[in-house]
């Protein structure tokens, strides 16, 4: 028996799309992806489970809850069953700003910087939570988000910030290989990724802080009417100042986190003390 009770479609992707449904048990809204694995090749099937093997491990109340997944044989049906977020995402509350003509507070970016930045590092530095049964132990696995974007960042029922969509992401094993092909969103693509396409955590650190810069600034720190062009500026890294009403530790924070060379670009962790740097407790909830 079908226990979920569908509703409204929130959006589509290139996997399928998202619906809202209602959970026949308690009434509860739950949001679940749907997709339709026909039309899946071998390299999407793999990244299907690599989402799932991650959304297994990701247990934190700034990332999106995973409730579980359920297959359709009959309709060639995967479904994804998640943590419904009522605020909408990101990207909605940067567009109201600019049709609006109006910023967000300094207090609310880094309220909103400070909650992402907490579900980085459960990603990049968190212990599996192994919440289906999988065989290892609190081991330290990193994960790498690879699409860091005001589309992928939710506003939940809870008023807490919830990264989404890992449907990129990548389980990096403990000799911390590279992920090797590059997918996402060009804006926000690094400059190791233009030259060796080499992906870590230090890119993910790159695209956290285009988030930042284009929290401040309404748009995003490089645009260009072409990829060429895109590139070009991206790999010179040179940016626009954010608007004046905006603290230097703000901009200074940014420009860190927008440094060419990967390895000048803080840690979660790095970032986390600069945020608080007298208290030792700034990770924990
Ligand atoms: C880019 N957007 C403007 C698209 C319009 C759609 N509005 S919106 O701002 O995402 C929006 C509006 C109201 C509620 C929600 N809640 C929500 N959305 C998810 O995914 C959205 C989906 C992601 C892939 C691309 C299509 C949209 C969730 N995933 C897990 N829990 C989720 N909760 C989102």
């Amino acid at each position: 028996m079908e226990q979920y009770e569908p509703l409204e479609i929130i959006g589509t992707g290139s996997f399928g799309l998202i619906r809202k449904v209602r959970r026949k048990t308690d009434g509860k809204i739950l949001a679940r992806k749907e997709i339709d694995y026909r039309r899946m090749n071998e390299k999407e099937r793999n990244q299907l489970s690599a989402e799932f093997s991650i959304l297994c491990e990701l247990d934190h109340p700034n990332i999106v809850r995973y409730y579980g997944r359920h297959v359709d044989k009959i309709n060639c049906m995967i479904y994804i069953i998640m943590e419904y977020c009522e605020g909408g995402d990101l990207s909605s509350i940067i567009k109201k700003c600019k049709k609006e003509g109006t910023f967000l507070s300094e207090n609310t970016i880094w309220h909103f910087f400070t909650q992402i930045l907490r579900a980085l590092h459960e990603c990049h530095y968190g212990y599996g939570k192994n919440k289906c049964g999988s065989n290892h132990s609190q081991q330290h696995i990193t994960i790498l988000h690879r699409d860091i974007k005001p589309d992928n960042v939710f506003l939940g029922s809870d008023n807490k910030l919830k990264l989404g969509d890992f449907g990129l992401s990548r389980k990096l094993n403990l000799d911390r290989e590279f992920a090797q092909t590059y997918v996402g969103t060009p804006y926000y693509m690094s400059p190791e990724l233009i030259t060796e396409s080499h992906y870590d955590v230090k890119s993910d650190i790159w695209s956290l802080g285009c988030l930042l810069y284009e929290l401040c600034a309404l748009q995003p720190p490089f645009q260009a009417k072409s990829q060429p062009v895109l590139a070009i500026k991206i790999s010179a890294g040179t940016i626009s100042p954010i608007p004046s009403r905006y603290s230097d530790e703000l901009y200074n924070i940014i420009k860190a986190m927008l440094m060419v060379d990967p390895n000048q670009r803080p840690t979660t962790m790095e970032l986390i003390k600069m945020l608080n740097p007298n208290k030792d407790t700034a990770y924990r909830e």
